[in-house]
């Protein structure tokens, strides 16, 4: 009975809460919520068009509640503007999951960091120091030895199994894979035949399990309250923590003793972190979480966007040969691409913004938290609401873009349209304090891996699959992979000699 009632009493304060929310605020308009639940059981699982379907229905700026959390998404371009550029700085906190709280420790990384004095610094050595034009070019031998090893792996596969269609999915991965802890960590954890050490078995099991772990908890998520009955697994993430601590620090101290032994850094981020821990007064627990935020945001995104753009390409012969003409007549059959090349491919550089533009890999960026009570669109958000930006419906509004569900990469030659956040129609990046550090890295491995397939290899669909066919549609998730990863036929197109790696020690 006395359960009863304290359970009556939260309930009632909820709704009184809830109630006198709806009153003193002019919430923007949404779908109807429940008691409690809010809206969770309406959401539709490909969250972002779900999302623009109330768009339509109810006007580009909504509010949706995950259980008692508002959540606001707008999906225009002048509401975006005002959300990630007029109201950048009320808008720069983050939400954190009772799994990202853990995994970040509370925000000391930079991806779940809330915006202050240590986001700021952080943020500063992002910009300052990692991802340096410098720094992004020392780093180029290292995307372009894994980007020729891809080329390499494709080759054998099609050429033991003429005709035969591969899942392209799973060389894109492999050079994410290896180009990130490559470039974080600064291990190829893959040998030349492909088999991973035992670092990296224990690497990849601690990516997995994170996702897991993070996965788990999702209804308990939305409703505070109602958590008792979803007890954290405790134990579960002490646990977890503590085996990606000890991974990370093994890796730490091999680079510092390195470091110790030659008596100079290397450009890979450990290296550049540890030497910066002092200046920067960075904790070790910035630093891992630091290194963990470049695998976590830098690995599938780059992935995703090539497997789209191969299914553009794929389902688009005519704009996959126009790219091959273009790479044809600059760089010729006698050598392979290479990064410098990219100024005079035009059309290549087209097609990965066109691929970007239809297929952004995070289509609601990462959600933002109002650090204060806000005015979007005339509407309040009060501090605390989370705020999405549905760049996916953005890049899609027939009101801003012509044609909008074509594939054309021309559009950009007859408008040269920025995609780095200066333009508020093209977001795949965000834009505003909070956007992405990477952009400019995910944007040349993106370039190179796309060059190095369609200069490689003419691509057809699998001999069944009719091009009109191919399942366009989305797996549900923070990150957008394709429903059905694409296949394709690669066809070998430039003498042999020119399919093997370039492979670097560093
Ligand atoms: C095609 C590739 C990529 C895309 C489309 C992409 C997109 C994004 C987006 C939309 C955000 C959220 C922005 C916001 O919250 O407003 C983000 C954040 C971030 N990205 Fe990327 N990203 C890509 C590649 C990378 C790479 C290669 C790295 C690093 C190795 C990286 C590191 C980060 C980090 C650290 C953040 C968090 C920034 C913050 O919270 O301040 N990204 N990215």
């Amino acid at each position: 009975m006395a359960l009863l009632l304290v359970f009556a009493s939260i309930i009632f304060i909820i709704l009184a809460y809830k109630l006198y929310q709806r009153l003193r605020f002019k919430l923007p308009p949404g779908p109807r919520p429940w008691p409690i639940v809010g809206n969770l059981y309406d959401i539709k699982p490909v969250r972002f068009r779900c999302f623009a379907e109330w768009a339509q229905a109810y006007g580009p700026i909504i509010s949706v509640w995950f259980g008692s959390t508002m959540n606001v998404i707008v999906s225009n371009t002048e509401l975006a503007k005002q959300v990630l550029k007029e109201n950048d700085q009320q808008l720069a906190d983050r939400h954190r999951s009772r799994s990202a709280a853990k995994f970040s420790r509370d925000g000391q990384d930079l991806i779940w960091a809330d915006y202050g004095p240590h986001y700021v610094k952080v943020r500063k050595v992002c910009t300052l120091e990692l991802f340096t034009p410098r720094r992004l070019e020392a780093l180029r031998p290292i995307r372009e030895d894994e980007v020729t090893a891809m080329v390499e792996s494709i080759f054998k596969d099609c050429t033991q199994n003429e005709g035969k269609s591969v899942v392209v999915k799973k060389y894109l991965g492999a050079v994410a894979f290896n180009n990130i802890t490559r470039l974080a960590f600064g291990k190829r954890f893959e040998n030349s035949v492909g088999v991973i050490d035992e670092q990296g078995q224990e690497f990849k099991a601690v990516v997995s399990n994170g996702l897991k772990l993070g996965a788990s908890l999702a209804m308990a998520e939305h409703i505070p309250w109602l958590r008792w009955m979803f007890p954290l697994e405790e134990e579960a993430f002490a646990k977890h923590g503590a085996r990606r601590d000890r991974l990370t620090r093994a890796i730490m101290e091999e680079h510092t003793l390195a470091r110790e032994k030659s008596g100079s850094a290397k450009q890979h981020f450990v290296d550049a972190l540890l030497t910066l821990q002092e200046k920067y007064d960075l904790s070790e627990d910035t630093i891992i979480g630091l290194l963990w935020d470049m695998i976590t945001a830098g690995m599938d995104t780059t992935a995703i966007t090539v497997e789209w753009a191969m299914a553009e390409l794929i389902k688009n012969p005519r704009v996959q040969q126009k790219a091959q003409e273009e790479l044809d007549r600059v760089i010729g059959s006698e050598r392979v691409l290479t990064e410098s090349d990219f100024s005079n491919l035009p059309y290549l550089q087209s097609v990965a913004k066109e691929s970007l533009r239809l297929h952004p890999p995070t289509p609601l960026m990462l959600p933002h938290r109002a650090n204060a009570n806000v005015k979007i669109g005339g509407y309040d958000i009060p501090k605390g609401s989370n705020v999405h930006v549905n760049v996916w419906a953005i890049a899609r509004d027939p009101a801003v873009w012509k044609d909008p569900l074509e594939f054309r990469p021309e559009r950009f030659f007859e408008e040269d349209i920025d995609m780095k956040g200066h333009d508020y129609r093209l977001l795949p990046f965000g834009a505003g304090r909070r956007v992405c550090p990477g952009a400019q890295l995910g944007i040349n491995l993106v370039t190179s891996m796309l060059g190095h397939l369609l200069h490689h290899f003419t691509w057809t669909p699998p001999e069944s699959v009719k091009p009109e066919d191919i399942d366009m549609s989305e797996n549900p998730g923070l990150v957008t992979y394709m429903r059905t990863p694409i296949q394709g036929v690669p066809i070998p197109r430039l003498p042999s000699q020119l399919y093997k790696r370039v492979a670097v020690d560093m």
